[in-house]
């Protein structure tokens, strides 16, 4: 492990005084805490130990998970920092909320609110990086939820197409990374105190735009994965005098320490926030804050509201870009190619959503006229692709039908599981035909297509091949 800078150590002596500093040095220099959470969207059999629960998180536990495994590929586990899970746990989030999470690859955090809504409402599950963005939409798939937007654009492009519009706004914002020095050397590398203010000018940015897009009364949710206090006290003294938010007190994290009114705007509320030391034995470092907007963000934002409307009428009559549903033919190629699958209850109405956008055709989560000059790489659930005269059903189709009871499933054992893993059509004894559900251990994992000999053709993704 690198050394951890000086400046550091002094800043934090200085905050904590010597003692409670020597035992965050001597926390920063032991292993890091490895944990998985299960995912409930889904059912099967985890191999996992179940031994430590990781407390006040549910369906959570200490250990470490393979990305080979079939757990990972049918997205039944997903491996996260402890810590780390209670900014999502912490959110005020129910079924059938508009939910974002601005800052959200690679979708730990996202992963959670997918499941706390269950398929009702939607969330924008937003990134910032190209690369990035694309891991995001990978990890939702794989995770089953129907109900996503997965988007690829900066706050403010974000806050001009979604005024006043969610109830619940996760920010869990690019920071320092000072809580990371466990898991990862370049947090120390790079540390300096001038990055640490160039992180909470940042994190001010991106909060501007957040608020902007938050309902009178919703709810903020604002975390970091750093202790310096520029960026999480200051941070939340700034939302509360600027904007009038309230903090709230976090339930579920009992392990937590309080934050610290007098590294802040000195307000007592300030020590409902929670600051996670990884002295304490949860996990790596984290700051959660929960925060309620005042009632007055309407006035605010009413009027941008209203002005986007008028526009998008005008612009709306007579578009060439509308959207078109499958014709007639396109319906048969694609009942067709997925007849015999069991569908989860909350898509029983997908047939009369469903959408064509070129030859992707899709359930959205969300009107995708409200989405215009945004980049998209996910609008809910995306079926498949139309061919010449067929249909080919989509890898995030299979992780979804995975939800449910299937019968046109072929089940791998380790080995031909590892050969479909690398891409290899296999030979089966199996004596379907057409699109079949791919599975290990029960868990599925994948498309593929039984010819009637036997022969399995590979569906599963390039890009995830391994
Ligand atoms: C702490 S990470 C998010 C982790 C994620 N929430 C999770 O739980 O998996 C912060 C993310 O913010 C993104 N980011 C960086 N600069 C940004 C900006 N100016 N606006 C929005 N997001 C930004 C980074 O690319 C990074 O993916």
């Amino acid at each position: 492990m690198l050394e951890i800078p000086d400046q550091f150590k002094e800043k934090f002596t200085r905050l904590l005084g010597e003692a409670a500093a020597a035992d965050l040095f001597a926390a920063l220099r032991q292993p890091s805490k490895k944990a998985y959470r299960i995912n409930t969207l889904k059912e099967g059999r985890v191999s996992y130990s179940q031994e430590k629960p990781v407390p006040g998180i549910p369906h959570a536990y200490y250990g470490e998970v393979s990305g080979k495994d079939p757990e990972w590929t049918s997205g039944l586990v997903y491996s996260q920092d402890p810590a780390a899970m209670f900014p999502a746990q912490a959110i005020p989030v129910q079924p059938g909320d508009r939910v974002l999470d601005l800052c959200a690859a690679p979708g730990g955090k996202s992963t959670a609110l997918g499941q706390k809504l269950a398929g009702q409402g939607v969330l924008v599950a937003n990134e910032i990086s190209p690369s990035r963005a694309k891991i995001l939409r990978e990890n939702l798939e794989r995770w089953g939820v129907t109900n996503a937007v997965v988007t690829n654009a900066d706050s403010a492009s974000l806050s001009a197409r979604f005024p006043c519009f969610f109830d619940a706004i996760l920010v869990d914002a690019p920071c320092s990374g000072e809580g990371m020095f466990r898991k990862s050397e370049d947090a120390i590398k790079y540390w300096s105190q001038e990055n640490v203010d160039l992180c909470a000018d940042r994190q001010k940015e991106i909060l501007t735009e957040a608020v902007k897009m938050l309902k009178p009364g919703g709810y903020l949710l604002y975390s970091t994965c750093t202790f310096s206090p520029e960026e999480d006290e200051e941070i939340v003294s700034w939302l509360m005098d600027e904007y009038g938010f309230k903090v709230l007190p976090i339930e579920a994290t009992a392990q937590a320490a309080a934050g610290r009114p007098e590294w802040g705007n000195g307000a007592v509320s300030l020590e409902n926030c929670a600051r996670f030391w990884p002295q304490d034995g949860v996990g790596e470092g984290q700051f959660v804050a929960c925060l309620k907007a005042a009632g007055e963000n309407a006035q605010a934002f009413a009027s941008v509201k209203k002005g986007r409307e008028k526009k998008e009428k005008k612009k709306g009559k007579g578009s060439k870009n509308r959207l078109e549903r499958p014709s007639k033919e396109e319906a048969g190629y694609i009942s067709e190619a997925i007849a015999g699958f069991n569908w989860p209850e909350s898509l029983a109405t997908w047939p009369s959503q469903v959408l064509k956008s070129q030859d992707h055709v899709f359930v959205p989560a969300l009107d995708p006229a409200q989405l215009k000059g945004i980049k998209i790489l996910n609008n809910g659930l995306e079926l498949g692709l139309l061919k010449k005269k067929r249909f080919e059903p989509s890898h995030q189709l299979a992780e979804v039908l995975g939800q449910v009871t299937q019968e046109r499933v072929v089940d791998l054992d380790e080995r031909d599981y590892e050969r479909y893993l690398h891409g290899e059509s296999l030979q089966v004894a199996s004596g379907l035909k057409g699109f079949v559900l791919v599975s290990s251990r029960g868990l599925v994992f994948s498309f593929g297509k039984l010819s009637g000999k036997g022969q399995l053709k590979n569906y599963y993704p390039k890009g995830l091949r391994q």
